[in-house]
This record gives structure tokens, sequence and C-alpha cells, in this order.
């Protein structure tokens, strides 16, 4: 079929949906606002449809498959959308979502005329494909029908058009979905099966975080009566990163996940006791030019404090605390009263034994309270009754200070030795790291590398408390610790993750893992799948060529990123004579990309103050840019000055990177990390310029 009939065939076909999908849309009816259960659940089923109608107004499909099932007569067309929907007429399938079994063969199939197969609830299925279409509708609007398959034809190369039709597009300040382009490989890490720890090491720009969400999307369409959105979590690097991504699951259809920051969540975990030390800031603590970079082998405070190591040095100290909780005291709650420190130890010690530490006082303390009432119900005379209950009272408050409430800071405070306690400060803590840690506790501090153990610390004396979650997804993995997820694990009965990163990124080494077994060796070998994306859609070849001879430099043996065919201009280094002639560089650059229709375009600096220097002189000069630093909160877009380390995980179109010198960025692991982070940002242009001699890390 020619290209003008595949178009007019489309376009026949989308005025047919789109009265389809109005006609449905009429016949919901209006909302229900009474107080009646059943009439409230029928409305939010009707409220369901609603939307995904109206989702499917706007774009109502993006592919076409015409798939002869064997054993059937020809083949049947199936239009793949973001949502499904069935002909009200007939009851079949007249949109399928692109999560069903059936559209799984959309993505898997990349040519070829044998037969395929996809796995359906009642066991494979088989066919054959004869046509695999791609059609790009925007507001009701047929734009492009791309045949990437013909059964018969010859399909040289067509198949990636399409994805290099949407790779060569101009991004925004939002990370967008990619259901009508995800690729095989993609593809099946968003469909693995839920119940495991799936780890996913992906090149820069292999779709890691947005192949994360699509998979949420999938899972809670496929396990839907396993499965909720609110019980899922997405963990982040930073505020301003959930902004960049919380379009994404929208878009998708998903509403009510959490999507948030380690931080964050922890300090909600643990409540107003815990306050974070305002100079915790990484920037100037890791990444200023005079930052102190920790030797290899030697343990930084956040690589120790998120260790398995340290874990088992607390949970002795925590089995050895619970041990000598109870003081050896009788109860005496007036002369001649007597409650043995037997009967305590009998119901603390072995009645509440198998309650965390926090409900086995909760529970001593109502049952001394009780325990005081009943005898003093005993005592007939009022007079003396009365008089009695003032002592007891009163020496029963004296007695339950000896038992102090357990709170994670308080028992985090006597591990250190910061607070007296009946079992001594820990030992083995190499000394700076306890000195540091000890000195922020008696200010009433902690820093952010404090939160794994206190969040683990709270689950050993809660444990029950709080929800259980179906499913996390931890982004930027390669920045978390082990002891983070062995804290993740405590909050599901069978392990669901979704674990995503690049080591080659791990510019947060002095806390982050170094490999990734430290985090698959917390699971059972069967509990855990390692993948790796090696193919990169973010950039340009030339791009991704240029990143590629960074990459040695980041000492992670990781292979080098392969491009798709997609070209564009050649990378430009420029050396500069002086900060005049760089800062005119600068705005001319922004100027050019900015009439060249570039929408987002970042000058990305190695420090804070790089970036407070350049912002200032570029307002100076009028020009409308943002200033991002640590703690921002949303991304606007538009062109932006950005520190590197805070530029990870974000994409622009366009990237200048001004300080590329052999001062800023030397030949160590960490500065190559840097660089290949600040290089792989860019989409379709990338400038690096530096004044005096070029980073070695430039070859
Ligand atoms: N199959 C695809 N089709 C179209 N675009 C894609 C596809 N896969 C990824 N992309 C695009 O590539 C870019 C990079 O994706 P994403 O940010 O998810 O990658 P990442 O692996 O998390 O990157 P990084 O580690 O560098 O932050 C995004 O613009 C995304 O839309």
């Amino acid at each position: 079929m020619d290209v003008q009939s595949a178009y007019h065939e489309e376009s026949t076909r989308l005025k047919e949906t789109l009265e389809e999908v109005r006609q449905q849309l009429a016949g919901i009816g209006p909302r229900y606002y009474g107080n009646d259960f059943v009439e409230q659940l029928l409305d939010a089923k009707r409220e369901e449809s609603r939307e995904r109608l109206q989702l499917l107004e706007i774009e109502p499909y993006f592919g076409r498959l015409d798939f002869h099932e064997k054993g059937k007569d020809g083949a049947a067309p199936l239009y793949i959308g973001k949502r499904g929907m069935e002909k009200k007429e007939t009851g079949q399938p007249y949109i399928i979502d692109w999560r069903a079994p059936v559209a799984s063969l959309f993505y898997s199939f990349t040519g070829g005329d044998e037969p395929v197969e996809y796995e359906a609830p009642e066991g494979i299925v088989g066919g054959e494909i004869h046509l695999k279409r791609n059609l790009s509708i925007r507001e009701q609007v047929l734009q492009r029908v791309v045949d990437s398959y013909v059964r018969g034809g010859d399909n040289l190369g067509l198949s990636d058009e399409f994805l290099l039709y949407r790779l060569g597009e101009k991004k925004d300040n939002r990370l967008r979905d990619i259901v009508s382009t995800i690729q095989a490989e993609q593809d099946q890490i968003i469909r693995a099966p839920r119940a495991r720890a799936l780890i996913i090491q992906g090149a820069a720009g292999s779709g890691k975080t947005t192949v994360a969400l699509h998979r949420l999307a999938f899972l809670l369409y496929q396990y839907q009566d396993q499965v909720r959105a609110d019980r899922m979590i997405i963990f982040a690097p930073n505020t301003m990163f959930l902004d960049y991504i919380s379009g994404v699951l929208p878009e998708l259809g998903v509403g009510n996940v959490r999507q948030t920051t380690f931080t964050d969540w922890a300090l909600e975990l643990l409540g107003d006791e815990v306050r974070l030390a305002e100079d915790d800031q990484e920037g100037k603590r890791w990444f200023s030019l005079e930052a102190a970079r920790p030797e290899e082998g030697e343990w930084t405070s956040g690589r120790y404090k998120g260790s398995m190591v340290f874990k088992e040095l607390l949970a002795g100290w925590l089995r050895e605390y619970e041990q000598f909780y109870l003081p050896e005291l009788d109860f005496e709650p007036w002369e001649g009263g007597h409650l043995p420190y037997r009967t305590l130890r009998e119901w603390f010690e072995v009645e509440y034994r198998p309650y965390p530490l926090a409900a086995r006082r909760d529970r001593l303390v109502a049952r001394l309270n009780r325990w005081l009432e009943m005898e003093l119900g005993k005592i007939a005379d009022p007079k003396k009754r009365k008089e009695r209950s003032k002592t007891g009272k009163q020496r029963l408050r004296t007695f339950l200070k000896k038992l102090p409430e357990v709170t994670a800071l308080q028992l985090y405070r006597r591990f250190f030795g910061v607070e007296a306690s009946p079992v001594a400060a820990a030992e083995g803590i190499p000394q700076t790291i306890a000195e540091q840690t000890k000195a922020g506790l008696k200010k009433g501090v902690v820093r952010q590398e404090d939160l794994a153990a206190l969040c683990w610390i709270h689950r050993q004396i809660h444990a029950a408390e709080g929800r259980m979650l179906d499913h996390i997804v931890v982004d930027e993995a390669q920045d978390i610790s082990p002891l983070q997820v062995e804290l993740y694990k405590s909050f599901m009965n069978e392990p669901s993750f979704t674990i995503l990163g690049d080591l080659a990124q791990g510019i947060h080494a002095y806390r982050g893992i170094h490999r990734w077994e430290e985090l698959s060796e917390l699971f059972k070998p069967e509990q855990t799948s390692y993948h790796e994306l090696k193919q990169s859609y973010r950039s340009t070849l030339e791009i991704i060529e240029f990143a590629n001879t960074i990459l040695p430099y980041t000492d992670t043996g990781l292979p080098a990123a392969q491009p798709v065919f997609r070209s564009g201009e050649p990378v430009e280094v420029v050396r500069c004579a002086g900060t005049d002639e760089r800062d005119q560089r600068v705005r001319s650059y922004i100027e050019e990309q900015v009439a060249g229709g570039m929408r987002t375009v970042a000058v990305i600096c190695r420090t804070d103050e790089e970036c407070r220097s350049v912002h200032g002189m570029l307002e100076r000069e009028g020009v409308e840019v943002s200033l991002i630093l640590e703690g921002q909160q949303a991304y606007k877009g538009g062109v932006s000055v950005v520190p590197v380390y805070m530029a990870k995980g974000l994409e622009f179109d366009a990237v200048l990177l001004p300080d590329v010198d052999e001062g800023r960025y030397t030949a160590s692991p960490a500065d190559a990390k840097l660089l290949y982070v600040g290089c792989t940002r860019a989409l379709h242009r990338l400038t690096l310029l530096h004044i005096g001699e070029a980073s070695p890390l430039l070859g």
C-alpha cells in the first residue's frame, strides 16, 4: 500500500474511532454527588471511564499491528493506545491497552517473516505479523503514518525511522512517556515479573528513569489484584528531579504513586525528633574544588554508615541493649507493697518477647498501671486507699524513669555514647566517623548519612507499624547505600523492586555503592535479576561517541554506550584566551541555540561558585536565565545555569560546559564521572570551553 492510501485508510479509522469515543463519553451520564455508597462506587467507576476516554479522545492510539493468529482466518488489525477500549455495540476490543499481553508483540517484534508468539493468561499464542505501523496523532489530527514492517515488503531500516523522528524532537522541562517507541530490550524490563528485585545498569540516556515509570504503569495493569498505586513508591535523588519526572505517570493514566526523596521520606518516618544539620550540603562538602577526596579503599562516613558492617554493629548493640533494658529492680508502690523483678521480667522477657522493643515497653508500662490500680482496689479503707494512690503513682513515675521511652534517635545517641545507657557505646566505629557523629548528636542534629541507620533502628523497635509496600522504584541507585535497600526490604513481604542506575555516573561514590553486587547480595539469588541497557537514546551519535572517550577514566570498566544512528553537529571543544572571550562565547552560544529553536539550554559548571559567577555575568547582560542550586524545588526549562552534580538525571537540548580545564576536571575517576554526567545531558548540541590547559580527560 502506498503512503497516501495508508494515510487515507488511517484517517478514516481515526474519524470512526473519535466518533465512537465521543458517543461513549456522551453515554456516561452526569456525576453523582449524593451519599449512597453503592452510587458513589458506581460514580467512581464512571469517572475512571470518563478519564480514560478523555485521554483516548486526544490521542486514541499510536500503533497498529496486523496479527494473524494461528488457527484464525486472516490477519486482524490491532490498534494500540495508552489506554484500551471496547466497541460498545459488539463488546469487541477496539483499542488495545499497550500493557495488554498481545501488545507486547508490537514492542518485541523487530522484523522478519518468522512466526511470533506472546504469553497470554490462557497460554502461549502464536501467529504471524503482517504489518507494524506507527501512527502519530496530535490533538485528534493524524500527522504521520510510518510502516516499519510490511510482510513481503523490503523493510529496509524503516524500524528506526519513527524512533529517530521522536528522538529528534526538542524537549521542554518535563520527561515524557515513550509508549509509542519502547524498544525491545526496554520492554523486557517493563514487563518483567513483579516479585523480584530487578537491578538495571544502564548507560546514560538509555531510558532508565522512563522505563521504571512505564514499569509501574505495567505492574498496576498486570497485577491489578495484588498491587495498588498508593502502595508504591518512587525514590529519586532530589525534589527538582521529581518535578522533572512528575508528568510521565499522569500521561500514562497512573495517579497516586508517591514520588519522593529518601531524605523527605525518612524525616517523615522519624517524626519531629530528628533534625538535619543546616550545613549538611553536598555541593559544598563534596563538589567544591577544595573538597576532600577520599582515598581509594578508605571509609567515608557516608559509605560506612550505609554499610552492612555498620548495620551488623547496630544490630548487635541493639540486641544487647534490649537484653539489659529492664533494670533489675522490684517495684514498691508503698511501704509493704511489692511487685518483684521476677514478675516484671516474666512479663517483659517472656510474654512480650514477640513484640518489638517500643511495643514491649508500652505494654509493660500499661501493665504496671493496671497492676497498681488493682492493688489499690484491694484496699477497703478509702482514706488509706487515697493516701497509697498518691504515693504509688509518684513512685511509679520515678520507676518509669528507669524504663526510658525508646526512640530511634535516643538509641542512636546511646549507641554512639552521647547519652548514658546500661550498655556501653558500640566499639569498632572508625574514630573520626565516631567523633564527627557524636559532635553532631551533642548539638542535637544529624546528617543525611545518618538517616538510613535511624530509620533502620526505627523499624527494629516499631516493626509492624506503617504500611507495607507493593513495589519500590529506586532511581539513580548507584548513589544509595546497602542499608537503605535493607531498610526498604523491611516494608515488603517479598521483594519487589526496580533498582536502576549507572555506576559511571556514580558522582556520590562517597556514600553510594561501587559495585551492583553490594545491592544484589542483599537478596536471595532467585529473588534478583541483573540487566544491562547499553543503547543510549538521548544524545546524537557525535555526543555519545565523545562521552564514550571519557568513560574509561571513570574506572568502572563499563562498556561504551551504543548510539542509535542519529547524527547531529560535531561536539566542539574551544580554548578561550581568557574570561572575556569565555563570557562572550557563553552568551553567543545561548543566543544561537535559542534562535536555532532549542527549547532547553544549560550551562553546566563544575562548582556552585562557578555557576554563581556565570549566572551573574549573564544576568548583567540581560539574558533570561535560571540558576539551579542544591535545594531547588522545580525545573522551569528555558536557559539554566546548573552545577554538574545537580544536572544528573536531567537533559537539555543544548549543553555548554564553560570550564573544562585541567584544574577543574582532573584525571581522577571522580572528576571523570562528573564530566561524563555533564556531557551526557545533551540531546542535540554539546560544546566545551576551557581557559588554559584543557582537562586531561579530553584525551
Ligand atoms: N524507546 C525510546 N523512545 C523514545 N525516546 C526514548 C526511548 N528511550 C529513552 N528515550 C528518551 O531518552 C532520554 C533519556 O531517557 P531517561 O532520562 O529515562 O534515561 P536515563 O537512562 O535515566 O538517563 P540518565 O542516566 O542519563 O539520567 C529521554 O528523553 C527519553 O524520552
